[in-house]
């Protein structure tokens, strides 16, 4: 089914799957991807091969650090087949823009009927008997155990797992008691989990006490010493989240002194236990019921997280979004899809900026502040992280010397940030252009004067940075752009000074010339005689709002030189324009400006 290393399928994106995953989810996969499934690995091996993946699906048991983060040059996403993701660093991740994504809800039945299951085992002593009986005994009175009906179960976070243990040991009759700073008191309440106000309280009433948080650094030994003395001598612990939540060294010594009455335990500090570890001695303790790690192992769970995690894997390496991302705002489907022409908007106007406007020199164009805008419908999106992403991408792309860069939702803010580009966004719900020119949203993005530069005080100035025909400077209050979508294709209507309409797309000359008659047959014979092709043009008056302005908004050449108007004209060209031919145009009388974009 799976390939054992080389790739039948050409250019095909691979996914490495290094731990036992249910062939359920693999089998979506190996239509579009190509599968190699590669158990065993050390984690040197794992380092030397994971440059060629484009998604890598996991259980607990591999480490998911910086340093193979870092050597997944290619990563898009880490999946967690399964609920916790305290084995990957979510932090380089989100700073490669790897997403992450898990299975939430897959296997917390399976953990809660284990967790059931060891209860009624620390109970009932089903570990020991079941070695006695093996071993040839017929041990009776020495096995005898306590009934849970009417014990009280203390639950210790009442999040998915701990409340689906509450339903189940309320069918068994407990008596349940719960602490979770965080907890919904509703769905407590529903399940008949009383909230105490402090955990000395749930050790001091507990019969069981069962653990259900995440591991993080707050419960991180948070049952120890002081925690264990307080419970009664009788008590059981349980343990099917994270192994170091209850401090496997204090529980050893709690269990040697008689201080509580035995343990459960699914998950250990380091899997599997070294030899000389506290684990191992507790595994081996008598008054220990231990498993594996079990909690999601039945084919139910695996089954659901496989299905749930692969579905994310192919939605994230086509280009959508997931529905589970662990380091993503969370984003529905549907919303995704009325902001998918918006994104490739935002991303073409980033590029467009920074080749149109930007400064041939990247470092001082990245300290930037911009003016976001969403206008008309878009004003009520809620959800512009696509969007905001979409922006920074594009800004950085024509300056950016890293061919991976992988800009996307999880990362924008912090390479924006990294950059020096601060984007405010805002939204101009009162302009309505409902029914205007075909289209009913529309945005607008406008670079000012950054607040942290020491001229910021002083009144607008004239932009320091050349254009991108390295020949001019453009007045910061002029580098506007505007767009909008129609039949999901975006479009630019605004570029500088200019009112426009073209598709930012391709390679693209853009001039900026007086506006007289015979221009355009000048240029579109210099470029044929270059050999460029001239797919698509459009031209671009002033914009309307700036005829009233004192000069009409004509640029200082065009006011110095008489002249009563100028536009922009916007060729789609079959090919990159030579610097020399760009010069050319230049040098026609009436062309101010000639810069070559590409989209
Ligand atoms: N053994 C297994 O195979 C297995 C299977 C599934 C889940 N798990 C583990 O079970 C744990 C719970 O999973 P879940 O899906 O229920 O998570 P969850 O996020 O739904 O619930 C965790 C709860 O813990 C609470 N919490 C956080 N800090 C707390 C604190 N200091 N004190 C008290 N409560 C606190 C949170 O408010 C939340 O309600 C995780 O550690 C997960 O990794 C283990
Ligand atoms: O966090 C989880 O989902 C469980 O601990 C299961 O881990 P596993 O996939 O390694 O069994």
């Amino acid at each position: 089914m799976s390939q054992q290393g080389t790739a039948n399928g050409g250019d095909r994106p691979k996914v490495l799957i290094p731990e036992k995953v249910s062939p359920d989810g693999l089998k979506l996969l190996q239509a579009s991807l190509d599968v190699h499934e590669r158990k065993g690995l050390s984690p040197e091996e794992l380092l030397d091969i994971i440059g060629d993946y484009e998604a890598l699906i996991v259980r607990s048991e591999t480490k998911v650090n910086a340093k193979l983060l870092q050597a997944g040059k290619k990563l898009r996403v880490v999946a967690r087949a399964g609920v916790g993701v305290d084995n990957v660093d979510l932090e380089t991740a989100t700073k490669l823009g790897v997403i992450v994504v898990n299975s939430p809800q897959g296997n917390i039945n399976a953990a809660a009927e284990h967790t059931i299951a060891l209860l009624m085992a620390t109970a009932r002593n089903i570990g020991d008997a079941s070695v006695s009986i093996k071993s040839g005994k017929w041990e009776r009175s020495k096995l005898t155990g306590v009934e849970v009906k009417g014990k009280t179960l203390a639950i210790v976070g009442l999040g998915k797992v701990g409340l689906t243990v509450a339903r189940a040991a309320g069918g068994l009759g407990m008596n349940l008691i719960g602490y979770d700073p965080y907890a919904n008191v509703n769905l407590a309440a529903a399940a008949n989990v009383e909230i105490v106000g402090t955990m000395d309280e749930l050790f001091e009433q507990a019969d069981f006490l069962t653990i259900h948080t995440p591991m993080i650094a707050s419960t991180k030994g948070m049952i120890s010493t002081a925690e264990l003395s307080k419970m009664k001598k009788t008590a059981r612990v349980l343990n099917v989240a994270r192994g170091g939540i209850i401090d496997e060294t204090a529980l050893l010594e709690a269990l040697e002194s008689q201080t509580i009455g035995g343990a459960g335990l699914d998950v250990f500090t380091s899997e599997p236990p070294q030899a000389d570890d506290a684990a191992s001695k507790l595994i081996k303790h008598p008054k220990v019921v231990a498993t594996p790690h079990l909690g999601a192992s039945t084919v139910e769970a695996q089954e659901n997280v496989s299905i749930d995690v692969c579905e994310q894997v192919l939605s994230i390496l086509s280009g959508q979004l997931p529905r589970s991302a662990v380091n993503a705002p969370i984003i529905m489907a549907e919303e995704y899809r009325t902001l998918a022409p918006f994104v490739t908007l935002l991303e073409r106007m980033g590029t467009l900026y920074t080749s149109y406007f930007g400064p041939s020199n990247s470092a001082q164009r990245l300290r930037t502040t911009f003016d976001l805008t969403y206008e008309g419908t878009l004003a009520s999106t809620k959800t512009t992280q696509p969007l905001f992403a979409a922006l920074v991408k594009g800004l950085v792309a024509p300056v950016t010397s890293q061919e991976n860069t992988n800009i996307n939702i999880v990362n924008a803010e912090l390479i924006a940030k990294e950059r020096g580009i601060l984007i405010n966004e805002s939204r101009a719900r009162d302009r309505d252009i409902e029914g205007r020119e075909g289209y009913s949203a529309s945005v607008t993005l406008r670079a000012r004067l950054d607040p942290r530069s020491p001229s910021a005080s002083r009144a607008p100035r004239q932009d320091p940075f050349k254009d991108a025909a390295g020949n001019r400077a453009k007045k910061l209050e002029d580098q506007i752009i505007s767009g909008f979508v129609s039949n999901n294709t975006p479009y630019i209507s605004r570029l500088g000074r200019f009112a426009t309409s073209f598709v930012p797309e391709g390679v693209l000359l853009i001039l900026r010339n007086y506006d007289e008659p015979g221009k355009i047959g000048t240029v579109g014979g210099k470029l044929g005689k270059a050999g460029v092709n001239i797919r698509n043009m459009s031209v671009g008056p002033l914009d309307e709002g700036l005829r009233n302005n004192g000069n009409g908004g004509l640029s200082a050449d065009a006011t110095a030189n008489g002249k009563e108007n100028e536009a922009l004209m916007i060729l789609g060209v079959d090919r990159q324009v030579d610097e020399e031919v760009r010069k050319d145009l230049l040098g026609e009388d009436g062309v101010l400006e000639a810069a070559s974009v590409t989209l």
